[in-house]
């Protein structure tokens, strides 16, 4: 046994990717943590963006047309996460070194980039929610000291992840619940406008959208599944407990919208202006950190797949100093477009995966996630396959790559329908591409079967 591993607490994650990953994570245990996800401030501010929202931003759908599509996506988002979720558990590797048996050690460095450039924005993103949210309750103090402060806090979480995780479950989960209990109790006693008002048309928008949010965690969840003790609990824990409370943090969040007239820049004055609203909000304000904490963390442990032997405390306090300076810096409303852009390349990956998992090559003796494997480039083909699906259906709104693939939509001379979800399209093409691939390939989808080792 090397030093490194006796200093270790048995029940965290080990510092390098060396050492096998502790089975410690029970089903409540991750229920709690992928529920505590599912309640973001963003379910509140970004509420609006299932109402299919034109160009002005303002929505143009009825809330309750809104409330069936955001469940909708959501919980088709959910099963997306489950599946993302349980191969964690199975091989215990983290998220991106797994993909290593999908694309090969090499080309996992092609999803791997990508995922800490999201992570890293979604990073920035979050300590801004939580110092915007922070300055709605009390402006005493300036912005940055906020963001310092939920900085901090960040990235003394990410240097205990699994510590966090059960913090999540014995302390916070409850104080979450009883504040979405009592605000739903005071919001439906506001007079409410007709919820029926608007229109229908944009419901896979809407539904998309709210799909898009779940989605943004699936490059991420086999970084805490890999600590899951089977797999069938932890697609059971990621797919309900994330899809329940994001509906419910949705639907609260809806409501709020509807009490202001739809004006999303007011969408925090219903739960502040209601008695104790002030308090109960702050719970969600502190409980916010547990997203900024998964980004962190999980950017690190994507780190590792290029630099197996980082130590991750080392990456995760340099990376909480950086997310921490960036949000000092950034205005992210910028970015938000550039991050469901690459959200959304995640939804045909995981097609990809989900298809060579469950029914390819994953039903091989073992998966090979070494530091070896050979090159998949079918697999590569199958995933830019489902991208070009994506993009087809819905382009995004990112100037000049939104321009481009309209551009390719009006020479393939394709209008995409309004049944059609980006999302749910792009993944079936996806995996209906792997699957066909890796048959005429053999398992590996470079022609040939491929040696599998460790
Ligand atoms: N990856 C990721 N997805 C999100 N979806 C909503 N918030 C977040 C976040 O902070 N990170």
């Amino acid at each position: 046994m090397t030093s490194d591993v006796r200093e270790r607490p048995r029940d965290e994650v080990p510092y390098t990717l060396d050492e096998p990953a502790p089975k410690v994570l029970g089903f409540w245990d991750q229920g709690a943590f992928w529920a505590n996800l599912g309640v973001s401030l963003f379910a509140f501010s970004g509420a609006y963006t299932v109402l299919a929202p034109d160009a002005d931003g303002r929505p143009t759908m009825s809330i309750v047309a809104g409330i069936v599509a955001m469940a909708a996506g959501t919980v088709i988002g959910g099963l997306m996460l489950g599946l993302a979720a349980a191969p964690g558990a199975r091989t215990g590797q983290p998220a991106m070194v797994l993909l290593r048996g999908l694309f090969g050690a090499r080309l996992s460095y092609v999803p791997t980039v990508l995922n800490i450039a999201q992570l890293v924005g979604w990073g920035t993103f979050e300590l801004i929610v939580i110092a915007d949210a922070a300055r709605a309750l009390w402006d005493g103090v300036p912005r940055w000291s906020y963001v310092i402060a939920a900085g901090l806090v960040t990235t003394v979480l990410t240097v205990w992840p699994l510590g966090s995780v059960r913090l999540l479950r014995r302390y916070v989960t409850v104080a979450v619940l009883v504040a979405l209990v009592y605000f739903y109790v005071q919001l439906l006693r506001e007079p409410l406008p007709d919820l029926t008002d608007g229109s229908w048309g944009g419901f896979w928008l809407g539904a998309d959208a709210a799909l898009a949010v779940s989605i943004s965690w699936v490059p991420v969840a086999a970084d805490y599944t890999r600590h899951a003790r089977s797999a069938r609990g932890a697609f059971g824990a990621a797919a309900v407990g994330y899809s329940v409370t994001q509906i419910v943090a949705y639907v609260l969040g809806l409501l709020a919208l509807a009490i202001v007239a739809g004006d999303s820049t007011r969408v925090f004055d219903p739960f502040l202006h209601v008695t104790l609203g002030v308090v109960l909000f702050a719970v969600f304000v502190v409980r916010e950190a547990d997203q900024s904490f998964a980004n962190v963390y999980s950017t690190a442990v994507s780190i590792q797949n290029l630099v197996p032997r980082a130590d991750r405390r080392v990456l995760s306090v340099a990376l909480g100093a950086g997310v921490t300076v960036l949000a000092l810096l950034l205005d992210i409303g910028d970015y938000s477009g550039f991050l469901s852009l690459i959200g959304s390349v995640f939804v045909p990956m995981l097609g990809v995966l989900a298809a060579d998992f469950f029914l390819g090559r994953g039903r091989l003796p073992k998966w090979d996630s070494s530091r070896t494997a050979p090159s998949r480039w079918g697999m590569i083909a199958a995933w830019a396959v489902g991208i070009v699906a994506y993009q087809l259906v819905n382009p995004g709104a990112v100037g000049w790559w939104t321009r481009f693939w309209t551009g390719v939509r009006d020479a393939l001379l394709f209008t995409p329908q309004s049944w059609m979800s980006a999302s749910v399209l792009s993944f079936a093409v996806a995996a209906a591409a792997a699957l066909l691939i890796g048959r005429v390939g053999g398992t590996g989808g470079t022609g040939g079967v491929a040696k599998i080792t460790r």
